[in-house]
């Protein structure tokens, strides 16, 4: 299974590893904007030393609760990072967006995915990512950002996931969006309790149904602080069990904030996966 964008391809027959690149300006520490495309550029220096293979460049905290951001603001933290990136580095660049204008300017400046939690739900946003002809990530959230974590219900949360996935690949799909041009996203933590997310991992090969690539991020989520009680900078371990959960079973690209770690840790699951295939 791969990916193509742009004439590259991304190999998804082992999990890649998706480093993540906040603009946001609680993501440097003062907020400048020439200082942040230095941070942003050396942040992601350092990913891509470390084996990631994406940089996921998002420019609005989805933290429960997070303050909207403005389009023009969103395109101002965003667009100049994806050029500078895709001037520098050989590296897959994913935009985390849900607004039409920051799809279709992030990729004339060289985007290769379009990651969107929201699922292209937004205005004029399904035709913006369809003209780009780029893959798209399709992620499941209950409710929105500010409400989601108020009270998430399901009958059976993997079905029930399964189930609107399904129905955001037919949407695509009657959009202009080949069907292998899409990757899906369970959503870890959007509209999910620790119980509901436990049994998507638990449960996470079920997605496989759907015969599309999985992108899973769950790093230094509360899923993970639920358990461990450490502020998210301490959430190293528990993240990268998380990977290894999903990759072994067949998760093809991995978000997270650890690349150095998670890139290791998916050395090990590459070689019992081909070890398990040799038998
Ligand atoms: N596809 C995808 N995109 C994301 N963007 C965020 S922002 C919240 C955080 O990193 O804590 N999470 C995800 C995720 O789980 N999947």
């Amino acid at each position: 299974m791969h990916l193509t964008a742009r004439e590259s391809i991304l190999d998804l027959t082992y999990p890649q590893v998706m480093g993540i690149l906040n603009v946001t300006p609680d993501s440097f520490s003062d907020g400048g904007r020439h200082n942040t495309l230095d941070l942003a550029l050396r942040h992601a220096q350092a990913m891509v030393d470390a084996g990631a293979t994406i940089l996921d460049i998002g420019g609005e905290s989805t933290r429960p609760g997070a303050a909207e951001v403005s389009e023009d603001e969103e395109l101002a933290r965003v667009v100049p990072i994806v050029e500078a990136i895709a001037r520098r580095f050989d590296v897959w660049i994913s935009v985390d967006t849900s607004k039409a204008s920051v799809i279709r300017e992030s990729a004339n400046a060289g985007m290769h995915l379009i990651n969107d939690i929201r699922s292209l739900q937004e205005p004029g946003a399904l035709q913006a990512a369809a003209e780009t002809g780029l893959p798209v990530c399709l992620m499941h959230m209950q409710g929105d950002p500010k409400t989601m974590q108020y009270s998430p219900h399901y009958g059976d949360v993997v079905a029930e996931v399964e189930q609107y996935l399904a129905g955001q690949i037919s949407r695509c799909v009657n959009a202009g969006i080949p069907k292998n041009k899409l990757l899906l996203d369970p959503g870890f933590g959007f509209g999910k309790n620790l119980e509901h997310n436990y049994q998507m991992l638990a449960r996470l090969a079920e997605f496989h149904h759907l015969g599309l690539p999985l992108l899973v991020g769950m790093s230094r989520k509360s899923m993970v602080g639920q358990l461990l009680h450490v502020s998210p900078e301490k959430r190293v371990t528990g993240s990268v069990a998380c990977a290894v959960i999903a990759a072994m079973q067949g998760a093809q690209i991995i978000r997270v904030h650890d690349v150095k770690e998670t890139v290791e840790a998916m050395r090990i699951v590459e070689a019992t996966l081909s070890a398990r295939n040799k038998k």
